[in-house]
């Protein structure tokens, strides 16, 4: 089994808005992302890449255990040079990439990084092109900069398409678990896009959980009041966890050696539904590690 990092939450903030990076890392998110591209504008380009460059270098002094991501504007903009520059300067855990909409623009950027630079790559869902062959996104990868999660930018898809962002996503869907499946086949996580009524607890709850449901590993969000409820909805609940518990370990009893499928419970379980209550039980034990 691969090892888990736990991203149930990750939190968009600004690079221009030092009181709300100040505080990003405090607020119990599996990942910050600090933005240097639609969050920051025109005119706070520079100063926010050398914020960001500062906040990343501190937080790998202090050693926190938050995943650190930098968004670096996109490709054909006139500060995607300096963003890649600076992001090897400081190190991130992974350099989130915009808009990309085909292997092409992953091969782009990786061939602008500088080659002693080696880190994760996060590649955006949010133009159209993209979802039409996410799975062609998805398997662009490389040994030095390989790419270890897609993140959907349902901002971005709307507006390049024209879909509405309606309650249930029901339009987006077909987009949401094409990619979701594209990035299953070719190893990676994937995580789900914002939402951005922060006053509605209740319409982002309900996204949350349908999000899990999808098979999302987590969700990205924008604000700290939505931190705890994406952690609670992608981490196992007790029940689930304490099923997962009786039957990880049934196929390992000498009784069960020779066996493809066992009743337990009423229930039918296979190998594979034990390989599935390991990998639950292993995320849990990863959130747990995280204090
Ligand atoms: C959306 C906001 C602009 C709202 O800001 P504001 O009304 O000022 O928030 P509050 O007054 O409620 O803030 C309370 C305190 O919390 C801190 N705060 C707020 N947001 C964050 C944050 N994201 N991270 C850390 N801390 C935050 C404030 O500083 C307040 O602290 P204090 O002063 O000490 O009390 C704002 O929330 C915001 O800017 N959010 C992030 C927006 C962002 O990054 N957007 C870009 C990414 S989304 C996207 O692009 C998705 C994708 O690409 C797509 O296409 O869909
Ligand atoms: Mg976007």
């Amino acid at each position: 089994m691969k090892p888990i990092r736990p991203r149930r939450s990750a939190l968009y903030v600004p690079g221009s808005n030092p009181r709300a990076m100040a505080k990003a890392p405090t607020l119990g998110a599996d990942v910050v992302i600090f933005d240097l591209e639609d969050a920051v504008a025109p005119s706070e380009k520079d100063a926010a890449r050398e914020r960001v460059v500062e906040a990343v270098a501190a937080l790998r002094q202090a050693g926190t255990s938050t995943e650190i991501v930098v968004r670096a504007n996109g490709l054909d903009t006139p500060w995607i040079e300096a963003d890649l520059a600076a992001v090897g300067a400081a190190r991130p855990d992974a350099l989130l990439l915009p808009k990309i909409s085909r292997p092409d623009d992953l091969a782009r950027v990786r061939a602008r990084i500088a080659a002693d630079v080696a880190l994760p790559l996060w590649a955006m869902i949010e133009t159209p092109r993209a979802v039409l062959d996410p799975l062609a996104i998805a398997e662009a990868q490389d040994a030095r900069l390989p790419l270890a999660v897609l993140v959907l930018g349902l901002n971005d898809l709307s507006r390049e398409t024209g879909v509405r962002q309606l309650p249930g996503r029901a339009p987006m869907l077909p987009w949401m678990m094409t990619a979701l499946a594209a990035a299953r086949t070719a190893g990676i996580e994937i995580l789900d896009g914002v939402f951005n009524d922060i006053v509605d607890a209740a319409g982002f709850a309900a996204e949350c959980l349908q999000g899990r449901d999808c098979g999302f590993d987590g969700k990205t969000v924008i604000h700290p009041q939505q931190v705890a409820g994406a952690n609670a909805a992608f981490a196992p609940g007790p029940e689930e966890l304490a099923w997962a518990a009786r039957i990880a370990p049934v196929f390992d009893l000498a009784e069960n050696a020779g066996k493809g499928v066992l009743r337990v419970e009423g229930h039918m379980v296979e190998r594979l539904h034990a390989d599935m209550a390991k990998r639950l039980l292993a995320l849990a034990a990863a959130i747990a590690a995280k204090g």
